[in-house]
């Protein structure tokens, strides 16, 4: 997508969100008056350190929470809606796939649950596992895949309505290094075939800046959006790149800036 955003349609509009958890008395401020925009096509990261209200705002948009003040706009309607007409996929840290269905059979279920034609999404399912690199598994069950593998399909069956959109979060956290960087790199292939929008949660700086075309830098306690960053790396990105001098000073620059004004300990942050 092109870096002149003005020139850009608004897919989702968070709005001056707040978030409290817990009763009278005992209540914490989680998200303290978040607003932004994400733009259609755009690849928006959520980064910043453990409990600063990522996953609660990813949640948010995902109308899987309310907020407690503010409001979330996407695609001018309330998250409700937009879940209800599954215009939204959402793949999370752990791939909670059913074990008792085939690599195939879980990718198909939202197509299942919808009443869709199987005669008609078969056709979709299959070039789902293609772009997932699953067609030879596609007959394997969950426990015999590796991490990365449940993972794809995690990403698959999120895609198999074809949403607009698509919530991700941290979902390559519990994977090893070479797994996770395949996988990245496969996201910005899917990304780049597809168009979707996607906004992703993350405590990597790295993973942030070679996915992202922008990051939203939070910082924590109460959860407040401490700095956006446009990633000026370009749509081709190769693993390679992360070797770039250009890659290695847009990490830093996140680095020192989280740093400098929030004191953060540096082992919370990737
Ligand atoms: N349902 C809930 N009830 C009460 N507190 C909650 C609830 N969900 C989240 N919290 C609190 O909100 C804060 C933010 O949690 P959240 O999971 O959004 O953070 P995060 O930035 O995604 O963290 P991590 O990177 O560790 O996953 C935490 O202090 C957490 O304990």
């Amino acid at each position: 997508m092109s870096s002149d955003l003005s020139q850009q349609k608004v897919e989702i509009s968070v709005d001056g969100v707040s978030m409290i958890f817990g009763k009278k008395g005992k209540q914490v401020t989680v998200l303290q008056e978040i607003s932004f925009d994400v733009y259609q096509n755009e690849f928006v990261s959520l980064l910043g350190p453990s409990g600063c209200g990522k996953s609660t705002l990813l949640r948010l948009m995902a109308d899987l929470l309310q907020p407690s003040s503010g409001q979330i706009i996407i695609q001018k309607e309330h998250p409700r809606e937009v879940r209800l007409r599954r215009k939204f996929g959402i793949v999370f840290q752990n791939p909670t796939l059913f074990e008792w269905r085939t690599v195939r059979e879980n990718i198909e279920l939202p197509l299942e649950v919808m009443g869709q034609d199987r005669s008609v999404y078969r056709t979709v399912v299959d070039q789902l596992l293609e772009t997932v690199g699953l067609m030879k598994f596609k007959d394997y069950y969950p426990w015999q895949l590796s991490g990365g593998m449940q993972q794809r399909v995690a990403i698959a069956r999120a895609l198999s309505l074809d949403p607009p959109i698509l919530f991700m979060d941290e979902p390559f956290s519990a994977l090893d290094e070479f797994t996770k960087e395949k996988l990245q790199y496969e996201l910005l292939e899917i990304k780049r075939k597809t168009n979707k929008t996607i906004v992703f949660v993350t405590h990597s700086i790295p993973e942030a800046v070679f996915l992202s075309n922008r990051i939203l830098v939070l910082s924590a306690h109460p959860g407040r959006i401490h700095s956006i960053h446009p990633v000026e790396l370009g749509e081709g990105r190769s693993l390679q790149m992360r070797e770039s001098a250009s890659f290695h000073a847009m990490t830093a620059s996140i680095r020192n800036c989280f740093y400098e004004e929030s004191g953060a300990n540096e082992n919370q942050i990737g």
